[in-house]
């Protein structure tokens, strides 16, 4: 019996939830909503009270037998519940004749497939003639001769047609998008609509030809004739995101690896990136190294390798969030004289969140105070050993500002691409991904796109993102035109209608016109979509639906509190939680406020954010409405724990939710002796009023979390102050405001289930 809330099964009862509720009651059974969940135990004894002991289906199927006559398309359930119906029925009547018959419809087939001999193929298993004659002979057994003979006329008359039907060659497959009627099948299968029709009446369900027949009915049918049915496979050229980039096995060769720089700030990302190109990209080049298209060629020992030039985690995952997934290794630096940082675990979360191998470089090895074994101890906590310590891990010790350990860093580059093997067909036509992406007066939309497979060409027809053109020209990384760009090539072009976006996708087309067409139907649905502001985005209140639609076996979180201790609690905790085998899965976690990179990396990985005694800032507020990203916040671990466990059960109380209706700035602090502590404050955003919640933070760290004590405007007690003013307030049984903090105002305000 599949799990159903209170209201489901209202609804299939005809009833009100409030109905469902009392009964329940009655029975025993703690309910909280209408979205409370109907434990099994209580589903079998509701049943029961609600059907004065008869299945529910049952007496669905004693009040309405003809239900199957009602409008409306065909579907499994159908079937299933007239087969019950029609089971029913029969039971019924042999009752009377007491002489059960067994339940499920195949094997009252089967049965009279035995008992009439002949037809045992299985083309005809559900030919409603021989069906219904077979719940005819079980009454007419008792000697009624004129039964018999009518039978046998049929019998005959049925087997002509059936040898007329033969000489019809059925097709060996069918293909189809989405439903088809009555008519339309039959023509597919070059039978008549009447037989179907009569197939559908053994089946229990009175059908029209004009009728909609789902897939799996259309499936069932099919077999019965043997006819095998054929998904069409309708391809949307213009959800070529969905295509990837299709590399083909068999014919691809080996194309330079793409790496990418990450590490906390200071570290030497921006250092080793210019070392690199320095020391390797060829003298004498054209334009030199002046040119920057955010991505740059190296040879080393004859190899080549593409550095992506965005030193960075945000670049990254920004990248990931939009969909492409360029960087085949990340090259991790941590300063060998300040060792791991919050930066270089987010790095490596960021990382491992992409499946892409991580190389160490420890960097600044030339200062006397360097401790490269102090780094490989603190990152093999990390999960990131040493090979020297029998782990899997390359290190490599450098000198970015030197340029010592740079040969050996390349070397070992080399060596990850050459075990990973990575690929592309040079001959195809090319697919990418654009790296940065402007418009330049002169040039109007320029792009840098990374060639990811194929080979593009000046003149290609192309789709990048939302926009469309031609290439126009082709400017390779030192500034050189080019006229061909093969797998793992930056090169920047021209000749689009408009200025894509970083880490959108392209894709060349045969020609300008079908180009033109994709790239319109791509900005059309971009817009649509912009202002549906649909969003995929997992959410805790939809989380129940997904996982049991079985589209989440995985739920990601990014963990964020204000102590490490708090982390650690959270995250052990929240690991441990496992609802109908569905995982969760910490992507990250660390102490501090929630901030831009956390939710970026929760978009790229489809992931929810929980904060504990933190908050987020302004701007990762915002950035996290643009790219749809739940954050939870919470004050007590175990609510946390609690409402991730309830939102996997699909209990989630829906009733209440928190909205952050202003925040302010606490510009001074007055000490009055008998009333405490006033702040003075100025509304940056939204209101204050007399009856909102107040969280007052200080540095991303909630300190409190209370009440409005008073609100004034100069001396005034005012009821509400909106933004671009300023007010006194105190906090309810709260002194210790510090100029600085800011503190945001919310409601508590009602939901509407969904
Ligand atoms: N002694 C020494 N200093 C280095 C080395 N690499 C980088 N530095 C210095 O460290 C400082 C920071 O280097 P950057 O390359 O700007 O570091 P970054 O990681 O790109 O920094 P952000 O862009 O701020 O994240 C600069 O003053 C560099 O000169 C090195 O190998 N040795």
């Amino acid at each position: 019996m599949s799990k159903m809330r209170v209201y489901e099964y209202a609804k299939k009862h005809h009833v009100s939830s409030k109905v469902i509720i009392t009964k329940l009651e009655e029975l025993g059974f703690n309910v909280k909503s209408h979205m409370s969940i109907i434990a099994d135990n209580a589903m079998s004894q509701l049943d029961r009270k609600l059907n004065g002991g008869s299945t529910a289906s049952a007496q669905k199927v004693t009040e309405k037998p003809n239900k199957s006559k009602a409008e409306g398309p065909v579907n499994q359930t159908k079937i299933k519940e007239k087969s019950k119906n029609e089971t029913t029925t029969t039971t019924r009547r042999n009752d009377r004749n007491t002489k059960p018959v067994k339940a499920k419809p195949e094997e009252t087939n089967a049965n009279r497939r035995t008992s009439s001999g002949a037809n045992t193929n299985e083309h005809n298993r559900f030919d409603s003639g021989t069906n219904n004659r077979g719940g005819r002979r079980n009454n007419n057994r008792n000697g009624n001769n004129n039964g018999r003979n009518r039978r046998n006329r049929r019998k005959g008359g049925m087997q002509q047609t059936n040898r007329q039907r033969l000489e019809i060659k059925l097709p060996e497959k069918i293909t189809l998008s989405g439903s088809l009627t009555v008519g339309q099948f039959a023509e597919k299968l070059g039978r008549p609509s009447t037989d179907i029709i009569k197939k559908l009446m053994a089946l229990g369900v009175m059908a029209t030809k004009n009728q909609d027949l789902d897939k799996d009915t259309i499936e069932l049918l099919a077999s019965d004739y043997g006819v095998a049915v054929e998904e069409e496979v309708i391809i949307d050229e213009a959800s070529f995101e969905d295509e990837g980039l299709g590399i083909d096995e068999k014919t691809a060769v080996v194309r330079p690896p793409v790496v990418t720089i990450m590490g906390h700030v200071d570290h030497g990302k921006t250092t080793l990136l210019d070392s690199i190109r320095h020391t390797k990209v060829t003298a004498g080049e054209a334009g030199g190294i002046t040119q920057h298209i955010g991505a740059y060629q190296v040879v080393h020992n004859g190899k080549k390798i593409t550095f992506l030039d965005t030193p960075g985690h945000a670049a990254f995952t920004t990248m990931r969030a939009r969909g492409a997934e360029i960087t085949d290794i990340t090259v991790l630096v941590v300063a060998a004289d300040d060792g791991v940082m919050p930066q270089t675990i987010e790095a490596i979360h960021h990382a491992r969140a992409a499946k892409v191998p991580i190389i160490v470089a420890v960097n600044k090895i030339d200062k006397p105070n360097a401790n490269p074994d102090h780094v490989m101890q603190e990152l093999s906590e990390q999960g990131l050993i040493p090979e020297d310590w029998g782990g899997d891990t390359i290190f490599v010790k450098i000198s970015a500002k030197k340029g010592t350990g740079i040969d050996d860093l390349l070397e070992m580059i080399l060596l990850v691409a050459e075990v990973e093997e990575f690929k592309a067909n040079p001959d195809k036509q090319a697919r990418g991904a654009v790296i940065e992406a402007e418009l330049d007066k002169g040039r109007g939309p320029v792009a840098t796109l990374l060639v990811q497979n194929g080979s593009l060409h000046i003149g290609d027809p192309i789709v990048v993102g939302n926009t469309y053109g031609r290439v126009r020209a082709m400017v390779n990384d030192v500034g050189r035109r080019v006229k061909k760009a093969v797998p793992s090539t930056p090169v920047e072009i021209t000749g689009l209608n408009n200025v894509p976006q970083a880490g959108d996708q392209f894709v060349v087309f045969e020609d300008e016109k079908k180009a033109r067409q994709i790239g319109e139907i791509r900005a059309e649905r971009a817009l649509i979509t912009e202002r549906k502001e649909t969003t995929s985005k997992v959410s805790l209140d939809d989380l129940f639906e997904k996982i049991k639609e079985g589209e989440m076996k995985e739920i990601n979180l990014v963990i964020k509190a204000d102590v490490q201790g708090s982390v650690e609690a959270l995250s052990g905790a929240l690991k441990k939680i496992d609802v109908d085998g569905v995982k969760v899965n910490i992507i990250h976690a660390g102490a501090g406020g929630i901030s831009e990179s956390d939710i970026i990396l929760a978009s790229a990985s489809n992931a929810i954010i929980i904060g504990f005694n933190v908050r987020p800032d302004n701007h990762a507020q915002k950035v996290a409405e643009e790219e749809k990203v739940d954050i939870r916040l919470y004050r007590v671990i175990y609510d946390a724990i609690d409402e991730m466990e309830a939102a996997m059960k699909g209990m989630l109380d829906p009733e209440f939710k928190e909205k952050v209706i202003g925040q302010l700035e606490v510009r001074t602090t007055f000490k009055v002796s008998r009333i405490g502590t006033i702040a003075g404050c100025y509304v940056t955003d939204g209101l204050i009023s007399r009856d909102a919640g107040i969280r007052l933070v200080r540095n991303g760290v909630v300190i409190y979390e209370g009440h409005v004590d008073t609100l004034k405007r100069f001396k005034d007690d005012a009821k509400e102050v909106k933004a671009g003013f300023e007010c006194g307030v105190t906090l309810e049984n709260f002194n210790d405001i510090k100029e600085g903090d800011t503190m945001e105002a919310y409601v508590m305000e009602e939901v509407q289930p969904k």
